[in-house]
């Protein structure tokens, strides 16, 4: 080697010397910052990492409980060297939901193989352009179209349950699943002629895609690429997005086939509206137009699951409140099952109080993640650098007692405007707030207002099984690690 050469390596060896050091020296004080922040005693090297490798999903959830409720508006937990903030005020959410500087977190990097970079994990210029040209799906025009599907399939539902009536209790899963899979199916791609053995693959699939990402966040190897590429679990992930990915391929071919412009149909799905938008030259491939479709099923198929489960559920448990549903159904639509108009909907007030107060107690989507985009001062005064991740509670936030006395009682009358009007805007937030809303609240609250509506001019709910012993966990959705059984009596 001669003079210059070696020169030349010491030069660059002196250089990533210098990049390393400067990079563990703001590691080193932004741990030192971070420290300032309330943490619970945890394992000194692993720290939570050995709780989420040594626990199960359900103890994790009930650890984290007890955790927001100890530490309260703010708390650290680290994963071996990641220091991760969490959340649990109205102001400090507000903080961080209503700046676009603080973007998604890497867990959504997960669902990118499945959904690409569609409207949830997208973000920047091109989250803006698709949440621009996916408003139209839900604009009030598209929402009648909506409730078309939604009536439909709430008459199946009850003919359903009424065919299956059982003395000990319905496993209301399979009923619930079936429903609303079909809802968000029908409106996002007109699949009503789709063969019941197609739907089940998929709705495994579904399931198993939902399971693959959990075992993602929970296994710290299986976060890094590098390792995860090679495992078996990567490889059945593949074969289960390529099934999930044939499957909406196939339907939006055979909408293609289909004779004449996709403008001339008359009721629409969000696949037409898709389809409108290229004809009329918006810049769309046919990956983009996947990956809306499949994100759409994916953000409106679980979360509406949990939040009709539980209303069920909490109207069974709660009889002096179900017949006050009861009265209010009576008064504005009648006592017969018959396809309910949006202004019937808008005028069922208590019932959507009972849905909001069931978001507020087991809201379908119970945390999410954001990065800060920059360094920020929490209203507890702690600094918060750029690049921390940020877990927002939304579960704990909204069983805060000093915004929601008796926080565990079911109290839908909290939800009534004279009871509400003074609250924070970001101390209930099931939809999340700020620019990266859920787009679809309106078509959640009208499907869980039909549903309900339908179930109870037709039956009575009786509990069969106790709440309290219920036991939840979540991924991307809130979910029971046991069957939820309600007792179905026909009128
Ligand atoms: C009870 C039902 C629902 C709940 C509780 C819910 C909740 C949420 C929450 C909390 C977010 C924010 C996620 C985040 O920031 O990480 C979100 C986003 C989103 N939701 Fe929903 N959702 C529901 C139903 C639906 C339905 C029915 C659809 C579509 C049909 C839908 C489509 C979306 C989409 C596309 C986003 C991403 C929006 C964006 O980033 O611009 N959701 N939802």
């Amino acid at each position: 080697m001669d003079h210059w050469m070696k020169l030349g390596v010491w030069t660059g060896f002196f250089i990533l010397s210098l990049i390393i050091g400067k990079m563990l020296f703001r590691k080193l004080q932004n741990t030192l910052t971070l420290r300032e922040i309330p943490s619970p005693t945890t394992s000194p090297i692993l720290g939570m990492a050995y709780n989420l490798i040594k626990e199960s999903q359900e103890e994790l959830f009930r650890k984290y409980r007890e955790l927001s409720k100890e530490f309260r508006p703010i708390y650290r937990v680290s994963l071996f060297h990641i220091d991760i903030v969490n959340l649990v005020n109205a102001v400090d959410i507000e903080q961080v939901l209503s700046n676009p500087n603080h973007s998604k977190t890497n867990t959504y990097d997960f669902l990118q193989g499945w959904l690409g970079s569609g409207l949830l994990t997208s973000s920047g210029e091109k989250w803006q352009l698709r949440r621009k040209l996916l408003a139209p799906a839900f604009d009030f025009n598209m929402l009648q179209d909506f409730l078309l599907v939604f009536n439909d399939e709430t008459s199946k539902l009850v003919e359903k349950l009424t065919e299956n009536l059982n003395e000990s209790g319905t496993d209301i899963s399979t009923y619930i699943n079936h429903f609303t899979l079909h809802c968000v199916g029908e409106t996002a791609m007109g699949w009503d002629w789709l063969d019941e053995g197609v739907l089940n693959d998929y709705r495994q699939n579904l399931k198993r895609m939902g399971q693959i990402i959990l075992e993602r966040v929970k296994n710290v190897w299986y976060r890094m690429n590098f390792i995860y590429t090679w495992t078996n679990l990567a490889y059945e992930e593949k074969r289960v997005i390529l099934s999930l990915h044939r499957f909406t391929d196939t339907i939006i071919r055979r909408r293609l086939q289909r004779k004449g412009s996709v403008i001339e149909r008359k009721r629409l799905s969000l696949l037409d509206i898709l389809l409108k938008q290229k004809e009329e030259g918006t810049n769309l491939s046919h990956e983009d137009i996947r990956e809306e479709i499949d994100t759409f099923l994916f953000k409106g198929y679980e979360t509406t699951t949990m939040a009709l489960t539980m209303l069920l559920l909490l109207l069974a448990n709660h009889q002096h409140i179900q017949e006050s549903v009861i009265k209010e159904i009576e008064a504005v639509v009648g006592k017969k099952l018959r396809p309910l108009t949006s202004e019937e909907l808008r005028r069922l007030e208590y019932l959507e109080c009972c849905i909001k107060e069931t978001l507020r107690l087991f809201p379908s989507v119970a945390v999410i993640s954001r990065i800060a985009g920059e360094e920020y001062t929490t209203s507890t005064g702690f600094k918060v650098p750029k690049g921390t991740t940020l877990l927002m509670h939304i579960y704990d936030l909204h069983r805060d007692p000093s915004v929601f006395p008796y926080p565990d009682k079911f109290n839908p009358d909290r939800f009534k405007s004279e009871n509400s009007s003074k609250r924070h805007p970001f101390s209930y937030i099931p939809f999340s707030e700020g620019p990266r809303n859920c787009i679809g609240e309106k078509f959640a609250l009208w499907e869980l207002k039909t549903a309900a509506c339908g179930i109870l001019q037709n039956f009575r709910l009786l509990p069969v099984d106790d709440l309290v012993d219920l036991k939840f966990y979540t991924d991307f959705v809130l979910r029971t690690s046991s069957p939820v059984r309600i007792k179905f009596i026909k009128i």
